[in-house]
Formats: C-alpha cells, sequence, structure tokens
C-alpha cells in the first residue's frame, strides 16, 4: 500500500513540495489544484519534474461544485471536467476528486445528483479517468460518506467510486465500521488527517487545524483498519491543511508524514491482528538516567547542586570523567567529557540536559522499530561497537539512551566504580523521576509528540494553555499507558516566556526541569531547606487562594506557605503536592511532587503562579547583574 501526499500539505512552491515529499521518500503526491495553478511550469513541466524524482501524481484535486447544478450550469460544469480531464492526461494521473457541493444554487435532489455522475462517469470512462467522490463535512446536501456510498453504489459506473477522507468523517463523528459496506475496489483513494478535538466550525477546524495521524485526537487507527479491511490496496495520502505547516520547513513535515503514515498503518494491522512489518511500540517502564552536561566550575556547582536536593555522589565512570548521583531510585549523571557528545552538546547548548536513559523490556526491538519510523541511532564516530548502551536521536538533538530494565544495575557496576555514599540520616524521600519536562519550539511541538507516540506509544494526556506573565505556553502531557513514564512537552511563540528563554538561551528544544517524586513532601521540603537549596518562593496570595478554595485552616495553609508547596485536588479529592528549586543559570530546574491517591494530573492550576514566581526572581537576576 503505497503513501502519498497532497502538496497542500507542505510549505514552498510546487517544485519545493515536490522536492520535499521525494526526499521522505514518498511514491506519488496529490496535486492541489491551487498550487498548479500558482505554479510557473506547465504540467508536462510538473510530471517532468515528478519523474526526475521518482513520483507520479496519484491525484488530481479538488474538482468543486460539480453535482446538481441547474440550467445551464450543468452544461459549464461538464466543461469544466473535460478541460480538467485534459490537463490530468499532462500531468500523467487517471485519479480526480470530486468534492461534494458547496454552492447555495446547487440541487439536492438525489436523482439529479445520480444522472450527474452517470453522465460524468461516461465521460471519465471514454478517457481512462476514475472519479472519486468525497463527502465535505460542511457540503451543501452531500456530508456524509454514507451518503456518498450509497449515491456511488446508485450511479453504479465503473469510472465512478467514492473517496474516503478521515477528517470528514470522522469529524463529524460517522462510525468508522460504516465503511464496511463499501467493497475495496469502489475505494478511489484515501486521504488521512489528524486534528484535535476543537468544538469548532467544520471548515474552519479542517483548513487550520488538520494535523499528522498520531498527533490529534481522531481515531486514525480505527479508520485505517477498516480500509484495509475492504482490501482497499491504493495510496494512503496525507492531507493537511495546518497554519503551521504551511510555514515550517517542508522537509521536516514530510519526514513526519512518512513517520506518521508507517505508525499507523503498523496499528491498524495490530488491530486486525495481521502481521507487520516493525516491532510494536514498547512504552517505557521508566527514567533510568538523566545526563547532564557539565565541566569545569559547572561541573562542581551542579553536583554540589544535586547535594542540597538529596542527592549522593555514588558512582566516578571508570574511564570517563563522569559521576553519577543518587537519591531512591534516581541516577543523575554529570558528564564532564573533554571529547564526544556531550561536549558537543555543551558547546552548542551550554551545560544543560543532554540526554535521558529509559528502561525498556526489550532494546533490540525499539531500535528495529526506530529504524523502520526513520529515527536516526546515534553511534559516536569511529567506536563501533563501544556502546555501553544503544542510544537514539531525539528530535531536538538530545540523546534517548536505551536500558534494558533487567540490565540496568549490571550496567552501572560495570561501568562505574563505587564511591562510599556518607551515612545519610536526612532523607529527601525521592522514589522515582515522576516527570520529565521538555521546552520545544513551537514549529517542533508536533514533531515531539509523533516521535513519542509512534515509537514508544505514549498517550496524549492533559493539554493545557498555561499564562506566562509574559505570554501564553501551550503544554501537552504524554505518558506510557500505566503512567510509569510521563513527559509534558511546552511551547511558546510569545518572545519573552520562561519557554522562549530557555529556547533563546539554550540554544533550542531540549529538557528543562526533572520531576522527582516523593512520598513525603514536606519532609522533602525540610531536607531541602536544611541542605540549602534555592527553592522558588511563591506569592502570599496564592495561599490566601488556596485556603479559600480548599477550606484550608490557617496551620495547614501556613505550613504550606513555609515550604514553598504547590497544591492541587481532583475532582474526586486525590492530591498533588508540588515544589520547584530555583534555575540553575536561568536554564534549568527541579521539582518534587507527591502524588495522593490517583492523581493523574500535573498542577495545571498552579502552573501560572509557578512561572510567575520564576519571573520575579528572574527579574531580581537581572537587576543585581
Ligand atoms: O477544504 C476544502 O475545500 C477541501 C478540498 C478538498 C479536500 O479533499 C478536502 O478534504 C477539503
Ligand atoms: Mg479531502
Amino acid at each position: 500500500m503505497p503513501n502519498a501526499i497532497a502538496t497542500v500539505s507542505l510549505r514552498g512552491t510546487l517544485e519545493e513540495k515536490l522536492k520535499a515529499a521525494a526526499d521522505a521518500g514518498f511514491d506519488s503526491v496529490e496535486i492541489f489544484e491551487n498550487d498548479l495553478i500558482g505554479s510557473a511550469l506547465r504540467p508536462a513541466q510538473v510530471r517532468g519534474v515528478m519523474s526526475d524524482l521518482g513520483l507520479h501524481c496519484s491525484l488530481y484535486q479538488p474538482f468543486r461544485d460539480f453535482e446538481g447544478m441547474p440550467g445551464d450550469l450543468r452544461t459549464r460544469v461538464m466543461d469544466r471536467a473535460e478541460r480538467k480531464f485534459d490537463l490530468m492526461g499532462e500531468l500523467g494521473t487517471d485519479r480526480i476528486l470530486v468534492c461534494s457541493n458547496c454552492s447555495p444554487v446547487s440541487l439536492g435532489e438525489r436523482a439529479r445528483i445520480v444522472d450527474d455522475f452517470r453522465e460524468l462517469g461516461e465521460r471519465a470512462a471514454a478517457r481512462g479517468i476514475l472519479v472519486g467522490y468525497e463527502a465535505l463535512a460542511w457540503g451543501r446536501h452531500v456530508n456524509d460518506h454514507r451518503d456518498v456510498w450509497s449515491i456511488v453504489k446508485e450511479v453504479d459506473n465503473p469510472a465512478i467510486g467514492i473517496i474516503l477522507d478521515s477528517f470528514h468523517s470522522l469529524a463529524r463523528r460517522v462510525p468508522s465500521e460504516s465503511i464496511r459496506d463499501i467493497p475495496g475496489d469502489k475505494i478511489v483513494y484515501v486521504q488521512l488527517a489528524d486534528a484535535p478535538l476543537l468544538d469548532m466550525d467544520l471548515l474552519y477546524w479542517s483548513r487550520h487545524f488538520r494535523n499528522l495521524p498520531g498527533q490529534g485526537g481522531l481515531d486514525l487507527t480505527g479508520y485505517v483498519a477498516e480500509i484495509l479491511r475492504t482490501g482497499y490496496e491504493g495510496p494512503l495520502s496525507l492531507e493537511i491543511f495546518n497554519d503551521r505547516f504551511r510555514s515550517i520547513s517542508s522537509r521536516l513535515v514530510a519526514q513526519d508524514g512518512r513517520r506518521s503514515l508507517e505508525s499507523v498503518r503498523d496499528a491498524a494491522k495490530r488491530l486486525l491482528d495481521r502481521p507487520t512489518d516493525m516491532p510494536a511500540p514498547q512504552a517505557p517502564l521508566g527514567a533510568e538516567f538523566v545526563e547532564f552536561t557539565a565541566a569545569g566550575d559547572d561541573m562542581a556547582r551542579l553536583g554540589d547542586t544535586f547535594g542540597t536536593l538529596g542527592f549522593s555522589h555514588v558512582g566516578s565512570h571508570r574511564t570517563k570523567k563522569v559521576t553519577r548521583w543518587r537519591q531512591g531510585n534516581v541516577n543523575l549523571v554529570i558528564n564532564a567529557e573533554p571529547k564526544g557528545f556531550a561536549r558537543s552538546y555543551r558547546i552548542v547548548h551550554g551545560t544543560s540536559i543532554c540526554a535521558i536513559g529509559v528502561r525498556v523490556k526489550d532494546a533490540q526491538a525499539v531500535m528495529d522499530r526506530a529504524a523502520a519510523l526513520g529515527i536516526r541511532a546515534y553511534s559516536p564516530e569511529g567506536r563501533p561497537g563501544r556502546m555501553a548502551m544503544p542510544a537514539l536521536r531525539g528530535v531536538g538533538g538530545s540523546l534517548v539512551y536505551l536500558v534494558e530494565d533487567d540490565g540496568a544495575e549490571a550496567l552501572w557496576t560495570r561501568e562505574f566504580d563505587a564511591v562510599p555514599a556518607p551515612d545519610l540520616t536526612d532523607d529527601a524521600r525521592v522514589c522515582n523521576i515522576d516527570h520529565l519536562a521538555a521546552v520545544v519550539h513551537n514549529d517542533e511541538f508536533l514533531s515531539w509528540q509523533l516521535y513519542w507516540r509512534a515509537l514508544f506509544g505514549l498517550e496524549g494526556r492533559d493539554a493545557n494553555d498555561v499564562i506566562d506573565p509574559s505570554g501564553l505556553v501551550h503544554s501537552q502531557a504524554l505518558q506510557s499507558p500505566g503512567g510509569a513514564f510521563r513527559l509534558t512537552l511546552n511551547a511558546s511563540d510569545a518572545r519573552e516566556t520562561l519557554s522562549s528563554r530557555f529556547l533563546a538561551q539554550g540554544m533550542g528544544g531540549g529538557f528543562q526541569h526533572v520531576a522527582f517524586a516523593s512520598d513525603d513532601l514536606f519532609t522533602t521540603a525540610a531536607v531541602t531547606r536544611q541542605r540549602g537549596a534555592a527553592m522558588l518562593e511563591i506569592s502570599e496570595n496564592y495561599y490566601d487562594d488556596l485556603a479559600a478554595r480548599f477550606g484550608f485552616e490557617e496551620e495547614a495553609a501556613t505550613r504550606m506557605e513555609q515550604a514553598g508547596m504547590l497544591y492541587d485536588e481532583d475532582g474526586d479529592g486525590n492530591a498533588y503536592r508540588q515544589l520547584y528549586s530555583r534555575a540553575f543559570d536561568k536554564l534549568f530546574f527541579f521539582e518534587f511532587v507527591e502524588r495522593c491517591g490517583t492523581y493523574t494530573g500535573y498542577g495545571a492550576p498552579n502552573a501560572g503562579v509557578r512561572l510567575a514566581a520564576q519571573n520575579r526572581f528572574r527579574d531580581v537576576q537581572e537587576v543585581m547583574e
């Protein structure tokens, strides 16, 4: 089943779009009429460019306002179709999409619609052309693929079939099982698009917010599974109208497009229990370590910071300038090597988080799936086979190491000399990594989501718009099905938000904070304070509001205020407590959280308060400098 993409999905001139599609390995393209009309290339030249790139045109679209036109307009519309058939001959394509009529003058009478398609079918057959009828979700008389299928069935002409577009079907909540009524050989073409679940006018939603399968909230897997079930063997084609995709790198969108198609096809086959070409996604079983790159003074300063947060230096790498810090089940690594990846990352991004290690059951299977999805493996140059752990390139350039669950401890003992841990009496009660938070460019926001969803099968959870004093920050949580691995992605277009400053200062997207899970956050607060940790102070007003919202006694509110703690509850009384450290060199910071009961969120109501506090501290620092 070949992969295709509509030119409308990509930025640039028609030549640039074709090049991006070819480079990403697509078999064919849908030529969107406006892209051709605006191009300086004649249709035959476009055909030549496609053929040089190893592409062909699998669909010409759209042909609008066809069926049910009254009076003379009907003659005009047939004439227009003949001209487009000529053009298709020059382009070298035999398929055209007719979308359901939106014209206010069109007639909805079914017999007329059937007649019109019969005549079009005869004209198309004479030219060796196949016509596919697509229901636009906002079509004037026809807006549901079930109606299109019933018309196509009645037309009963071999040159007339149906085109299915997941957006139109799923946005109107048409059950995907209805596709079972359609024989595969009557499906002329299939277009796929996902979209975030928004309560919005259908046309506006479709023209501005579509995204790639796996980036939105529609059930594309179920949709594609129903299509596979029909026996359809034609292209799966991406038709993505998206404001951002029109302005960002066509290379990125095309590459992600390929990844999304491979991933959704794989998921659909799994749903049908059919054999697939790649290993199943494996959700991380947890984060095994977070690796920081820091050299010189920063290495010592960062180690000191870890110490104040309750960590102990427990290991030193046998051959490298790398130290291991531990608390509970959390490992932090400082890499101060004068060469290699950590150094390169440090040169670009400064002292920062350069890699994470995730625990998986079968690392090789993850590597194989990554390869099938076009995700590059990391191999240090000139040192083949020396990798203690396989690693993958993340979206922002940092690495994701894969640690096999049962081999984690052996790996540490093999690579690190133990450093006798001091006899600690002041346990800060950190048990695990609760979540990692990345800041990413808004242009790469969907790309990061696709990476984690397609490769690791993470699920999208809370999406929030958070108010930073300097603008809006979009936040999306992703997690493994059981919640053992959690990630939040944050992006902002505003210039001065904390997220944007991180991007500017750190030269691009990456991990901005690590949240540690504590089983007793008041003790964590007391111990870190006693160890001299620089923690974030929260406004007094917050605690007045907290007491009012949750009916706290003054004593309880004061206790939280003294600890600098944030608090939230879900509707079922499950609670969440949070503490934040101040940022290390204004770049990255740490959070401690305690989840009580089955609280699954991230304290969204507190995010604005925290950002305001961080913004206040930023002003103080800048004045002092
Ligand atoms: O938004 C539109 O008009 C439009 C045109 C052609 C399509 O295939 C489609 O899905 C939408
Ligand atoms: Mg469409």
